[in-house]
């Protein structure tokens, strides 16, 4: 089977005098490479993008991480400057595609602004600035140049026995990056948490009775997904869902291939 299409989430980003539809190269090099499959980045059009179209020419969907925070006013938070940047258009963008992918059960693997989008668009809520908060770890990167240091490996996670994630890492716990000041606060519908870190901050999920792969994590699989088994098996699950889709998609021309 050819390697079937992913639809990826951009960032609207400010950059040598003007607007662009973005995201870090680190999400497309995982997908490409670990996932094995191909691609697309989709541009923030909000209510203008034809997300049929989009959702029809693919066979996944990956929203990836960003600086920018869900808008508040959408789980019912506070607006404020102290929470920017915000991206209304990427918001826009991301809720409408994940409210399509889940219908037509598309695997879903949603990174870190990915999991909390997902976890808005589902009704749940978000708590901010959680590193203040008495007892939590701090779940932000080190302020550093160097990405190597940002996405260095900061705290454990443990997989809930029984959960899908532990069906794919097992439910030891395992190190993990972490480059967040936001976390779920109240879970939304059929979001169910699958593994959290030691103070408690859920650190992945998955949406009950999707259809296919639909998972969350607040870390960041994408960065180490060619060498660290946690993160290859991932993004490795992720692909081959995304596979299983297309050759359901395209029965004919899987079997067309098989006996070349
Ligand atoms: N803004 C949200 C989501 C965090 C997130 O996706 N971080 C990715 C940062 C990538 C980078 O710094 O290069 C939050 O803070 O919780």
């Amino acid at each position: 089977m050819a390697r079937p299409c992913v639809a990826v989430a951009t960032d609207t980003i400010e950059f040598a005098g003007t607007e662009w539809f973005a995201t870090q190269r680190q999400y497309v090099m995982a997908a490409a490479r670990a996932a094995d499959v191909t691609p697309l980045l989709v541009p923030n059009l909000g209510k203008e993008l034809d997300c049929e179209a989009v959702l029809d020419a693919v066979d996944g969907l990956l929203l990836t991480g960003s600086v920018s925070n869900v808008y508040p006013a959408l789980y019912g938070g506070e607006v404020s400057p102290a929470n920017e940047p915000y991206d209304p258009a990427r918001d826009a963008t991301s809720f409408a595609l994940l409210e399509l992918a889940l219908k037509r059960g598309l695997p879903l693997l949603a990174i870190c602004r990915g999991l909390q989008e997902l976890n808005v668009a589902r009704g749940g809520t978000l708590q901010t600035e959680i590193q203040s908060i008495d007892g939590n770890l701090d779940h932000r990167a080190p302020q550093s140049p160097d990405r190597a240091e940002r996405f260095a490996v900061k705290h454990s996670i443990r997989a809930a026995p029984g959960s899908h994630l532990a069906g794919l890492i097992g439910d030891e716990p395992v190190m993990v990056n972490s480059l967040h000041r936001q976390a779920i606060a109240r879970p939304g519908s059929g979001i169910v948490v699958e593994a959290a870190a030691g103070d408690g901050i859920a650190e992945a999920v998955s949406v009950q009775d999707a259809r296919s792969f639909a998972m969350g994590v607040q870390w960041h699989p994408e960065f180490a997904a060619e060498n660290d088994p946690v993160s290859q098996k991932l993004f490795r699950a992720f692909g081959d869902d995304v596979r299983a889709h297309a050759a359901r998609r395209f029965p004919e021309q899987e079997a067309i291939q098989a006996k070349a």
